[in-house]
């Protein structure tokens, strides 16, 4: 594949093994949650967000979804506690999707798929950098919120009418002052487990936290991000959608939740 990867019948999560071979590894993400199996560990913490709204600076058409993006020089804006040790900065959140309501998430719940799961990426502060960070085993921490058919979110709103100016790949403009926390739920109870990016390059230094209670998303909000383009401006329209990893083999790993 020696073009750039991304989610059709010749680029997509099948190929992506060409180019990335640890799309075959041991610790690969999103997987299917069965919750029968995930075993209560009364050792994990409560997770701590604390987001500065002032750290919002961008947001940004990729190609493959769209994200917010962070200043992570200090740590204002953090996640603590749950199953981590030390201080994670937040860098981005962006969303995966389906082209219908019956697809989307990459997580799965009971083999269940939602139309929609946000991530919210951090990096380790031991490290460098985000770089850097994501080339180690504990780098990387993503928060998982899935998205459930219902009323309108308000909370999404300002993000939904920020896509007017992003609709094709590359297009960026200002996003100020928007406070990340909006985006959760009122319960942090939790899954966790060891994996992946779920992207390319794939890399197995993400400690997945995804959040058991969802959040809304109406019909007309999804139509929203489904009017985005994976394509420029100038190239042959296609519709950002089903932008979302199969999940993948649990190779003995552990599920735990922080709920009883
Ligand atoms: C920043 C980043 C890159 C690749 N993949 C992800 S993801 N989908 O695992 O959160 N995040
Ligand atoms: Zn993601």
């Amino acid at each position: 594949m020696s073009h750039g990867w991304g989610y059709g019948p010749s680029d997509g999560p099948v190929n992506w093994c060409k180019d990335f071979p640890i799309a075959n590894g041991p610790r690969q993400s999103p997987i299917n949650i069965i919750s029968g199996q995930a075993s209560y560990d009364s050792a994990l913490k409560p997770l701590k967000l604390n987001y500065d709204p002032s750290n919002s600076t961008d947001i940004l058409n990729s190609g493959h979804s769209f994200q917010v993006g962070f200043v992570d020089d200090t740590d204002s804006s953090t996640l603590t506690g749950g199953p981590i040790t030390g201080t994670y900065r937040l860098k981005q959140f962006h969303f995966h999707w389906g082209a219908s309501d019956y697809r989307g998430s990459e997580h799965t719940v009971n083999g269940i798929k939602f139309p929609c799961e946000l991530h919210l990426v951090h990096w380790n502060t031991k490290y460098l950098s985000f770089g850097e960070a994501a080339s180690h085993p504990d780098g990387l921490a993503v928060v998982g919120v899935f998205l459930k058919l219902g009323a309108a979110n308000p909370r999404l709103q300002k993000v939904l009418d920020a896509l007017e100016a992003i609709k094709s790949k590359g297009k960026q403009t200002t996003f100020s002052n928007f406070d990340a926390k909006t985006l959760l739920p009122d319960s942090l109870d939790y899954w966790t487990y060891n994996g992946s990016l779920t992207t390319p390059p794939l890399l197995e230094s993400v400690t997945w936290i995804v959040l058991k209670e969802s959040i809304s998303v109406s019909l007309t909000q999804m139509g929203k991000f489904r009017s985005l383009k994976f394509s420029g401006d100038g190239e042959a329209h296609c519709c950002m959608q089903d932008n979302y990893r199969p999940t993948q083999p649990l190779k003995g790993r552990k599920v735990r939740r922080s709920f009883k």
